[in-house]
């Protein structure tokens, strides 16, 4: 018989071991992390580094990186939670991590992937094991955004720029905080390209939290990501899933009923479903899910927190929205897909927003050998370090840009005064996929708005317009005030 000493020792051993295993993760982990930053012959902020959370200070990885570049100037590495990391805004290491190199991104998004979803054209490595998937996924979604399509997109653009502009005739001379329609109207977006439909209250509210989520601290872990999946947001998670696999199997009922027209009606949910891989093997409802999901993370807020600090600078500059006013009535609407893109100075005017803002403020690669930045030619960078271009900072180095703390849109008459010191959505193989459709969105959005109110700021709002950087996109915390009926 097994003595009870004998069963509580081995609950005790097996309760314990899972522990003691993450303990001696983390603790090989930061110990890798401070035997790399020593061999790196860099500068680094005067921080002492803490277990795990090494020079880490701020619950914002924004804030804090913002404040270390601007009182550093230079290039830097600093010690974080996912490892020694080497930050540079220098658009000659840019291009060489994302265009000739081609860096991978790395263990630190393993994590993501299974909170999120495996199949995942955001976080699925482009080398390696992933490499393949990636790849054909990446080349079969690419149709959904090729020019052709989106031109077929337009339409639905214009269709919820028109539901848009008429639901603001309720809010007229009325306070309104512009962020929170934008983030509706870019989600609904996203819900009708991906072949989804109206998405109802509880979808949105779930999606979104779902990915305020993706700002825990448990990603960092070893299987924190299923734990989040499987455990602490089930609930969210079945509510989202149960919405998705019903579009999936609404369409594909609507499509063996032949009532669609496909080419005019093609979503991206089409794409997916007609795709085969190399074998001839169609996706399964699960890797289609996944796949949802990701333009649901990369698709929505970018482009609304784009709109927001657009039509806050617009109201900021009073004579420059007149100028924007007077060239989309030169226009009249439905504007096409090639307008909204030829729309002179409305683009200068995203290009800029995206500038000063960009949504993405940071991008992260992983050197898988010994590496080199073209900045700091005499210090070799050991496999496994993190290498973030810091976006934002790029954005508003005074080497790259004249005045670069002012909204100028003007200066985009110009070409840059240093190729790619300007990537918002980055470059290289992995460049955003929806690149042009966020821009022909946002534009058409501002047409139809402009073509017919104006919009002015609430005096004395705090916060109003200024950074939101606590989640991984940048983002205003609120732009509130009053859309006008222009005269
Ligand atoms: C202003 C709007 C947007 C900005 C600033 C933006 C920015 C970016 C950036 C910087 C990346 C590269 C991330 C990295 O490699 O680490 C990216 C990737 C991606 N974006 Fe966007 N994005 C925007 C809108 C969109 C939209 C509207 C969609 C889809 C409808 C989209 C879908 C994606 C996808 C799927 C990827 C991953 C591509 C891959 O790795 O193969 N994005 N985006």
């Amino acid at each position: 018989m097994i003595s009870t000493a004998t069963t509580v020792a081995t609950t005790a051993v097996l309760a314990l071991t899972p522990v003691a295993a993450l303990a001696a993760y983390i603790i090989s982990i930061d110990a890798d992390a401070r035997k790399k930053l020593k061999q790196l012959n860099l500068p680094t902020p005067d921080i002492k580094p803490m277990f795990f959370l090494g020079q880490m200070r701020e619950e914002s990885f924004f804030y804090h990186v913002r404040d270390l570049q601007a009182a550093m100037r230079c290039v830097f590495k600093l010690h974080t939670p996912v490892g020694p990391m080497v930050v540079t805004t220098d658009p000659e290491d840019f291009k060489k991590v994302y265009l000739q190199v081609n860096l991978d991104k790395g263990g630190a998004n393993d994590e993501v992937r299974h909170y999120w979803g495996a199949n995942n054209l955001v976080t699925l490595q482009h080398a390696g094991s992933h490499g393949h998937i990636w790849k054909t996924q990446r080349n079969l979604l690419d149709q959904g955004f090729k020019i052709p399509a989106l031109k077929i997109l337009q339409s639905t653009f214009v269709r919820h720029t028109e539901k848009f502009v008429a639901n603001l005739e309720n809010y007229v001379d009325k306070e309104v905080d512009m962020t929170e329609l934008f983030a509706d109207f870019t989600f609904d977006i996203i819900a009708d390209v991906i072949g989804a439909g109206e998405a109802p209250k509880e979808f949105k509210q779930s999606m979104n939290y779902l990915i305020r989520k993706l700002e825990n601290p448990l990603l960092l872990i070893p299987m924190g990501g299923y734990f989040m999946r499987y455990v602490a947001y089930r609930k969210a998670n079945i509510i989202v899933d149960k919405f998705i696999y019903k579009a999936i199997r609404d369409r594909k009922k609507a499509r063996a009923s032949a009532s669609l027209d496909s080419d005019e009606h093609k979503t991206i949910l089409d794409f997916l479903l007609d795709a085969e891989d190399d074998n001839g093997r169609k996706l399964t409802d699960n890797e289609i899910r996944d796949q949802l999901y990701v333009f649901f993370l990369a698709g929505f807020e970018t482009s609304s927190n784009t709109l927001s600090f657009m039509a806050f600078e617009l109201a900021r500059h009073k004579e420059l929205q007149q100028r924007v006013i007077d060239e989309v009535k030169s226009v009249p609407g439905p504007i096409q897909y090639d307008e909204a893109r030829k729309l002179e100075l409305v683009n200068r005017c995203i290009n800029e927003s995206l500038r000063m803002y960009p949504p993405a403020s940071n991008l992260t690669r992983e050197t898988s050998s010994d590496f080199v930045l073209p900045s700091t030619p005499d210090t070799v960078i050991p496999k496994g370090v993190q290498i973030t271009v810091y976006l934002y900072g790029m954005h508003r180095d005074p080497r790259y840009w004249d005045k670069p703390e002012e909204y100028n849109p003007d200066r985009w008459a110009q070409p840059l005064k240093v190729p790619g010191s300007f990537a918002p959505f980055s470059m290289g193989s992995r460049i955003c996929i929806g690149r042009n459709f966020a821009l022909a969105e946002i534009a058409t959005l501002i047409h139809g708005i402009f073509s017919k109110y104006r919009f002015e700021l609430k005096d004395n709002v705090e916060q109003n317009g200024e950074i939101d950087g606590r989640t991984g996109l940048l983002r205003p915390y609120k732009v509130v005030g009053y859309i006008r009926k222009q005269d």
